[in-house]
């Protein structure tokens, strides 16, 4: 930070600003345009990246206005990226410091992780372009059809392993400590370096204006202190003169951040995560738990919770409104409507919800709900008409579609 300091705020905001939308390399990633504040030394011919980063930043003017009364609503799109999650943001920058590890002969054989489906893709995707051997422990059955062919298509060796996340983590520490084998999961700094710039990029994105409120879904809690960390140093090297508040948003199926947030900080106590249909933040003894009671705390920020039902509800409503989320963005904007009903968050407050990870990765549990496969759920489903080939169902059909589009 003493080194960044030499520079004012203007001076880093013009510099970014410069390198949006440009093909220099490294500096037309969202990431790597921020190469002095993420990994300053590295060689730029270190650097293995998929120009991550600069996702959209949507106005989500319809369901703003129609779901919750707000016609300042934003959803930062960072799963639509290289391998469909945020955490390209943070993997293109642990690789590249691999990458230049080996190059440097170090003894780092591969790198592996513990996943419940978007590191390990990730991870995969960032060493196969690098030729770097990565290594996967998932919880068997656990993870989506398309997140688990992701890492097996990118020639990654991937373990499915009869256990949940926090089991696979466990073994990945013990393992990773015996062999010469790279940590890649969040408590390793360099993957919250490259995180941090989604919030640089919301400020850039909003002309150095700070919005009121960002909510973030929660599992290995790596991210929310990642957000944290990117405002704090816009304000800290005098980008912007504030930072905005963050609320941390968990499925109530596995939620130990948010009972620790309601006894008052006093206790946390791990736990045994159950299923939910936001399975990338099934995870019950989160790594970064501390980092995130310090984001949380520094930010006046609030925890908050989505049963299954609220969250399947929640990315229904919103893809009727033209998006295609994720359950985790589902869980993140239960939190948002939970938040504006009891008054917390108000009409006119700038809102970001950070969407994780790319609809396409979750088609299963979409299905399953606008079909009324999942029992006492589907209160928004869309099930597909089933109906004969011929003119006159047809017709039918579509004259009860228009009529009830006329009420
Ligand atoms: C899609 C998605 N959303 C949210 C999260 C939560 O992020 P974090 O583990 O950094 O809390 C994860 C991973 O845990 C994820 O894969
Ligand atoms: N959702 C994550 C869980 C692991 O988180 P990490 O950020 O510590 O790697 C995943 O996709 O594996």
């Amino acid at each position: 930070m003493e080194a960044l300091k030499k520079f004012d705020g203007a001076y880093w905001r013009s510099l970014f600003d410069s390198r949006v939308g440009k093909t220099t390399w490294p500096y037309g990633s969202g990431v790597w345009s921020k190469k002095e504040w993420v990994l300053p030394e590295i060689d730029p011919d270190d650097i293995v990246s998929a120009f991550e980063g600069n996702s959209n930043l949507f106005w989500a003017e319809r369901f703003g206005k129609q779901f919750l009364g707000m016609n300042d609503f934003w959803v930062k799109h960072c799963g639509i990226s290289h391998t469909g999650s945020f955490k390209d943001l943070g993997m293109t920058v642990l690789v590249s410091q691999v990458n230049r590890l080996r190059k440097l002969k170090r003894p780092v054989f591969g790198v592996g992780c513990a996943s419940t489906g978007d590191t390990s893709a990730a991870l995969s995707a960032y060493c196969a372009a690098a030729g770097i051997p990565s290594i996967v422990f998932l919880p068997a059955n656990k993870i989506s059809t398309a997140q688990l062919v992701q890492p097996i298509s990118n020639g990654a060796l991937v373990l499915s392993i009869d256990t949940d996340f926090d089991g696979c983590m466990k073994l990945i520490r013990e393992v990773t400590s015996e062999l010469p084998i790279y940590l890649a999961n969040s408590l390793n700094s360099l993957r919250l370096e490259g995180q941090k710039t989604a919030a640089i990029e919301i400020l850039q994105q909003f002309d150095w204006e700070v919005p009121d409120w960002v909510i973030v879904p929660g599992g290995n809690l790596g991210n929310i202190y990642a957000f944290y960390k990117g405002f704090k140093m816009c304000q800290e090297l005098g980008l912007v003169n504030r930072i905005p508040r963050l609320v941390c948003a968990q499925a109530a199926n596995a939620n130990p951040l948010y009972l620790y947030y309601k006894s008052g900080w006093k206790e946390f106590k791990p736990l045994k995560a159950n299923t939910t249909f936001a399975s990338a933040i099934q995870i019950g003894d989160p790594v970064s738990i501390d980092r995130a009671v310090f984001a949380l705390r520094n930010s006046n920020g609030i925890v908050e919770e989505a049963t299954e039902e609220e969250l399947m509800d929640a990315m229904a409503l919103a893809d009727s409104t033209g998006m295609f989320i994720c359950p985790h963005t589902g869980v993140a904007l239960t939190a948002l409507i939970k938040l504006r009903n009891s008054g917390v968050i108000g009409s006119d407050d700038r809102t970001v919800v950070v969407s994780t990870a790319h609809g396409l990765k979750f088609t299963q549990s979409k299905t399953d709900y606008h079909s009324g496969d999942i029992p006492g759920m589907g209160r928004f489903a869309n099930p597909p008409v089933l109906v004969k080939a011929d003119f006159g169902s047809v017709m039918d059909v579509l004259k009860d579609f228009l009529l009830s589009k006329k009420k």
